[in-house]
């Protein structure tokens, strides 16, 4: 998929900004603090209507106004459509496809996008907050149902844990058990199917990112796993009562897919607590590249992506087999150094933002 021209309006530090970019690679060269980053952002946001960063609606919209519109023409398996996003201060954030309006589920069902920005490279050695919400968006993006099932046990978790906070009433305390564990379980099957998939493709670029290492991927689970799926609901549904007391201590709930974690293991050892600086990024490279190819593999289009000043984290051979990879897609790349060895000889448009502003270099 690509976008053939996109505009925005009172969006973060820009009033008015409207562009045609090349159907391979555009780079985006600016100062620090002048937008590139932003700009990303909304062709984020015009893919899936939320951003890539935990940003409130008030964040996004330019300071003192009330609304910012995004507006894209993208063509998609050889038809071109119209998307609109608009994001309210006071009221909610609407989606259009072709002027018709849609719900947000509706709007970003067909989109191909992968961002890869440095806070990337936390995934390895943060919290398992960055772990799993790189694994739930990576799913949310292609398996519909997985999204849904995602938001129904985060309701049921937030009632759960308002029980565990407010009063106690064994009975509903029960109810919640049996709910939580039904979806719990739906999420960690497709967590695990897709988890083979990740670790297939990734392994593939780790080999070559490391010159031959293995990566392996191991899913760690705060309820034991089994194969039958009505063995693993009675599982879940003990280790949650076996839990009461601890919860109601702690008052949130300790046990479920929300607090299970992920491990990268190179040659058999936790990159968490061994991997280099390098085998780190490589990882972390491997993981992203994993990422575009199950898009393109489930959704049959090549993905947009969006690269966030990357390339001065990356060493050369890493910066190549990144650059080598995405031959077929659109891309976005931003810099603060048009000098960097990588980018000199991509063919492209260049363009160069400054305070806001947009010029073709
Ligand atoms: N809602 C907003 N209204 C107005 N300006 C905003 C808003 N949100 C962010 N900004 C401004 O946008 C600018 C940051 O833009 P951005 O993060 O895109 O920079 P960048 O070009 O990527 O910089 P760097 O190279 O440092 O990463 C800051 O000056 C910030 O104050």
């Amino acid at each position: 998929m690509k976008i053939i021209d996109l505009e925005i309006f009172n969006f973060r530090n820009y009033d008015h900004l409207q562009f045609k970019p090349h159907g391979n690679i555009n780079l985006i060269m600016g100062k620090n603090a002048m937008g590139k980053t932003n700009l990303l952002e909304a062709i984020y946001i015009l893919a899936y209507g939320k951003s890539f960063k935990v940003a409130r609606d008030n964040e996004i919209i330019k300071l003192d106004c009330e609304k910012s519109n995004l507006k894209a023409t993208m063509e998609n398996f050889g038809y071109e459509d119209k998307y609109q996003v608009e994001i309210n201060l006071n009221a909610k954030n609407n989606f259009y496809i072709n002027e018709e309006s849609l719900s947000s589920k509706e709007y970003k069902r067909d989109m191909a996008s992968v961002i890869f920005t440095p806070a990337d490279l936390d995934i390895i050695k943060f919290s398992p907050l960055d772990r799993r919400r790189y694994l739930d968006n990576l799913i949310s993006k292609v398996d519909a149902i997985y999204d849904h099932n995602l938001s129904v046990y985060k309701k049921i978790l937030f009632e759960r844990n308002r029980l565990l906070k407010k009063s106690f009433n064994y009975d509903l305390l029960e109810v919640y058990n049996f709910q939580l564990s039904q979806m719990g379980v739906k999420l960690l099957r497709t967590r695990l199917n897709y988890i083979r998939q990740i670790e297939k493709y990734a392994k593939e670029h780790f080999k070559n990112l490391s010159g031959g290492d293995d990566l392996k991927i191991t899913y760690l689970s705060t309820v034991p796993l089994k194969l039958e799926q009505s063995e693993m609901e009675s599982i879940f549904l003990k280790h949650l009562k076996n839990s009461h007391k601890r919860d109601l201590e702690l008052k949130y709930t300790t046990v479920g897919p929300h607090r299970d974690d992920l491990d990268f293991r190179i040659k058999n050892l936790s990159s968490k607590k061994f991997g280099s600086q390098g085998e780190i990024r490589s990882v972390v490279l491997s993981l992203k590249l994993a990422e575009l190819d199950i898009l393109r593999e489930k959704l049959k289009t090549n993905p947009i992506l969006l690269l966030d000043d990357v390339f001065s984290e990356l060493d050369k051979s890493r910066s190549k087999y990144l650059v080598d990879s995405f031959k077929n897609n659109q891309i976005f790349i931003t810099t603060t150094d048009l000098n960097e060895d990588i980018l000199k000889d991509l063919i492209g448009k260049y363009f160069e933002i400054n305070n806001g502003k947009i010029n073709i270099l």
